[in-house]
């Protein structure tokens, strides 16, 4: 069994990018989405992306963005995933040719195999809190019950996960990754480099004890 994978989304800091990926973070998230306080702009993107290396991946998260927004960043930005957060179909997400993360967001009555099934080109599903209004970073939890036991994609785990609930979230749910903004971080956009630390060493451990 492969331990869990750790996405840190919302980096805005070429040092707080290096020094995730120093402490073994998997995924790199970079929000372009302009009223996000973790947005980015693409030249920042561009040279935390470069700074990451080859084998970390880069993740370029949207929200319902037109796709000439997209392809601009894609020109300068070496990124190696797209991540869509809003409410974009399949054959939106395909349009790039680039691996896509399609983010789902868990609405009480969300039926989430079927939700998955309406992506089968997707390289992953991220699911992720639900609140109204608020398109991700929410720092809230979902009832991880929800998580479908043998998904037919892998599942990044999200929303309002800590270095304290991320061993459990890993254990109890048997994710494929997990992805955290909000936990790990001393203010919107400002990660916090301990907090980063314990998240990735608990999400380790919590692999070694489910195993
Ligand atoms: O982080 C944001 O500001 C954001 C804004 C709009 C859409 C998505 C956003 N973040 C997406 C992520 O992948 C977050 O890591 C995920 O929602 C979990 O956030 P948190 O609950 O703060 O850990």
């Amino acid at each position: 069994m492969t331990a869990a994978r750790v996405k840190i989304c919302g980096i805005t800091r070429l040092d707080q990018a290096q020094h995730a990926v120093a402490a073994g973070a998997d995924a790199i998230g970079l929000v372009f989405y302009p009223p996000s306080p973790r947005a980015v702009t693409i030249d920042n993107a561009r040279a935390i992306a470069r700074a990451c290396g080859p084998f970390v991946t880069s993740v370029g998260l949207f929200v319902n963005a037109e796709p000439a927004q997209i392809e601009q960043v894609l020109a300068r930005v070496p990124l190696q995933l797209l991540q869509f957060h809003g409410d974009e179909p399949a054959e939106f997400c395909e349009q790039f040719g680039r691996p896509y993360l399609k983010a789902i967001r868990m609405r009480p009555e969300l039926d989430v195999v079927d939700a998955i099934s309406r992506y089968p080109s997707a390289s992953g599903i991220l699911l992720d809190a639900y609140t109204p209004g608020v398109p991700g970073g929410t720092g809230e939890t979902f009832d991880w019950a929800r998580v479908p036991a043998a998904p037919s994609v892998p599942v990044v785990l999200a929303g309002g996960l800590t270095p304290a609930n991320v061993a459990e979230a890993i254990i109890r749910t048997g994710c494929y990754g997990v992805d955290v903004s909000g936990g790990v971080e001393a203010a919107a956009g400002d990660k916090d480099p301990a907090k980063v630390e314990n998240f990735i060493v608990n999400a380790q451990q919590a692999h070694a004890k489910g195993e």
